[in-house]
């Protein structure tokens, strides 16, 4: 066997020997003998039981001489960590006892080879192709150690961070990593510009881990090219042809001929939104295209840990590129046919007929009903209606233009007090009050309020501020302007008439949004086997067959833009990885990478994060997930179980959704269909937890 050369019966993997061969002579033999006992006298052969399913179902992979385990000196590798090699992945870093989230595993020196270099050599088309690190100034890092030997894994659990001044890359254990579990690093910065290519896991060497792995382990995005087009271009070719395809694919969807498209072209693009998940559709004639979907669809896995540096000040001060060159995916090959994956596969035909589900009526969708926010509840009755404010009263019609001139100054920009006519003049004992708004009672104080006054216009300076009660908001209704006007003068602006329920919606929407619950009752049920919290989302365009129009300032959404995401608090050890920040991520990664980096907005800002697309999760978002939905401009959100607590809309009743003095407001919808208590069970979250 030569020296460089992994064997296995599948597969020759070959490893750069630079860095097998550094320091030791005993690391010369790193991959190249077949077995090895490694320090730890853990001798055993077979994949580790948490290794993940693809790894170890295959016909080749079942067989313990498949498997190298190989050491590395001990004084080089205190947590003793061993190398198994896959027939697929060649070799990874495995841990032989559990090692606590934070562990630093090792600082890699890295041998930096600027891009002339890099270029000029040609060392894209070479082994070590596969194995640089993106580094400054566009050059390329060849880490030494362990480094080179991490697999990519969407959902890492180890993090690195380079140091360009040092010229190593710390890795560190994200989250805790169990006996016998692998140690993988996510080779992007962004999950979505891998460089692997799904290959057909039969004809193929190199494989997605998480696609080809159990079920339950998620996938991830990739950009799916066709081997045969690129094995003869050069590295910058083949990037550009990529993205031509991938241009001229989105707009030929985008043109509206999805599913046509998804059978037959065989120059079309797989997408993938990063976090797939299962869709158990029921009956109906969808039913086949979806359940078969279904058992090729990984569950969700929005887990994935950052990259970016964290703590050091010395190393990177912009966002990093994407950690491997991921140029030479020429190697790999992928004999699918193209198509749109499954989480796309949500054509809006499925939700349009009456029959979607083939045996659907009308009425077995159930209604989801609107939560009111402030700004329209403000102008109902109810409540008290009114609130307290400083004004000044008085008798002299000389005073007027002042006084009114102070009152803009002092309440310029105060919106609470926006619906109010400025002066209220009253017929009392046969004298005429004249009344000017100043400002809310609590403000200021009165002594302060005067010495304001004072300072202002000593004409105004004899008179002394008086609280008076006054309506709390607009007049949406000739009725209401008549009773509030009886306190104090108000505008009138009548609301728009928005429906409280969806009971006059298209069976198809109807259908659409149920089955979007469905999805993410799915989703979280499938988040608690995996011990997570059982709080699941989705978020998709609404099918263009019930867009509103354009003229009722409808910007249009990205269609194919998906995403389904779960809590993973639990699994990363992390308070911020609520649902819907994570799907909200997602999308985001998205929007980083073509086609969708490519789409011109409609206008200016008009197509941000998640511009008009629907979020679906199982329960209300807290006000933190609530704000950030509003900032990415979510359209509309459906949610199944209120929070009492901490809810975002009316949970709080702050209803971050729709306040006037915020600068974006979106549709919240309680879903009011029946769940069946044993998955409402299921999906019991604790109180005081923040959704
Ligand atoms: C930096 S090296 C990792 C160490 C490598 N396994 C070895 O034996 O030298 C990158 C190469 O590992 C393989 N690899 C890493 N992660 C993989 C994954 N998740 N699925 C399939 N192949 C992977 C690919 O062949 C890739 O070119």
């Amino acid at each position: 066997m030569e020296a460089g050369q992994v064997v296995s019966q599948d597969l020759q993997v070959e490893i750069p020997k630079i860095s097998l061969r550094a320091g030791s002579s005993s690391l010369d033999k790193i991959g190249y003998e077949q077995q090895h006992i490694s320090d730890s006298g853990n001798s055993r052969l077979e994949a580790p039981e948490n290794t993940p399913r693809g790894t170890r179902d295959g016909p080749s992979d079942t067989q313990p001489e498949q498997q190298h385990h190989v050491p590395i000196p001990h004084h080089m590798n205190p947590l003793n960590l061993h190398l198994i090699s896959h027939p697929q992945r060649g070799r990874g870093v495995f841990a032989p006892s559990s090692i606590p989230a934070g562990t630093i595993i090792e600082e890699s020196p890295v041998l930096v080879i600027t891009q002339k270099e890099w270029d000029e050599g040609h060392m894209n088309d070479t082994i070590l192709g596969s194995y640089g690190f993106c580094w400054k100034d566009g050059g390329m890092g060849i880490g030494l150690g362990l480094a080179s030997l991490f697999n990519h894994s969407s959902s890492p659990n180890v993090n690195f961070i380079r140091s360009y001044s040092t010229s190593t890359i710390k890795f560190i254990t994200s989250k805790r990593i169990e006996k016998d579990e692998e140690l993988c690093i996510c080779y992007s910065a962004d999950e979505s510009k891998l460089w692997f290519v799904k290959s057909d896991s039969e004809t193929q060497g190199a494989t997605d881990m998480a696609s080809s792995s159990d079920e339950e382990d998620g996938g991830f995005s990739r950009l799916n090219i066709d081997e045969d087009d690129l094995l003869n271009e050069s590295s910058v070719k083949l990037k550009k042809d990529r993205e031509r395809r991938l241009k001229a694919s989105l707009s030929k969807k985008l043109n509206g001929d999805v599913s046509k498209k998804n059978k037959d072209s065989s120059d079309d693009i797989k997408i993938q939104s990063p976090q797939p998940v299962r869709f158990s559709a029921s009956a109906g004639p969808s039913s086949a295209t979806m359940s078969e979907a279904s058992s090729r669809t990984s569950t969700p896995s929005s887990s994935s840990v950052s990259i970016y540096p964290e703590a050091s000040s010395d190393i990177i001060t912009s966002l990093p590129p994407p950690l491997h060159s991921g140029r030479n995916s020429s190697r790999q090959k992928s004999n699918e046919e193209v198509q749109l994956t499954d989480e796309l596969e949500w054509d809006e035909k499925y939700w349009t007929s009456p029959y979607c589900d083939g045996t659907g009526r009308a009425n077995e969708y159930a209604e989801c009903i609107r939560e009111k926010g402030p700004a329209e509840r403000e102008g109902e009755d109810g409540a008290d209606g009114t609130m307290d404010i400083w004004t000044l009263e008085f008798t002299d019609p000389k005073l007027t233009r002042t006084a009114l001139d102070f009152s803009k100054d002092l309440t310029a920009t105060d919106e609470r007090l926006r619906h109010l006519k400025r002066v209220c003049r009253r017929k009392e004992s046969n004298q005429e009050i004249c009344r000017i708004v100043l400002a809310m009672v609590a403000e200021y104080e009165l002594s302060s309020l005067q010495s304001i006054i004072s300072a202002y216009s000593s004409t105004l300076s004899h008179l002394v501020p008086v609280i008076h009660r006054v309506p709390s908001s607009i007049a949406r209704t000739q009725e209401q302007l008549k009773s509030k006007s009886h306190l104090w003068p108000v505008s009138f602006s009548p609301a728009p008439i928005i429906p409280v329920d969806t009971s006059d919606w298209l069976i198809g929407r109807k259908a659409w949004v149920t089955s979007g619950i469905r999805r993410i009752i799915q989703i979280a049920l499938d988040a608690k086997s995996k011990g997570e919290l059982p709080i699941g989302t989705y978020c998709a365009a609404l099918p263009k067959a019930f867009w509103p129009k354009k003229e009722e300032g409808f910007i249009q959404p990205t269609e194919e833009l998906r995403a389904s995401s779960h809590d993973t608090r639990q699994s990363e050890n992390h308070p911020l990885r609520h649902a819907a920040l994570n799907c909200i991520k997602s999308i985001a990664n998205l929007r980083t990478v073509e086609p969708f980096i490519s789409i011109t907005p409609e206008r200016n800002g008009s197509d941000y994060l998640l511009t008009s697309l629907t979020l679906f999760i199982t329960h209300e978002p807290c006000v933190m997930c609530c704000m950030a939905l509003l900032h990415s401009r979510v359209r509309e959100v459906f949610y199944i179980f209120p929070r009492k607590k901490g809810g975002g809309f009316n949970g709080s009743e702050l209803g971050i959704h729709a306040r006037k003095d915020l600068n974006h407001r979106f549709e919240a919808w309680r879903y009011d269909g029946h769940i069946e208590e044993e998955t409402r069970r299921a999906l019991d979250v604790e109180e005081d937890l923040q959704i």
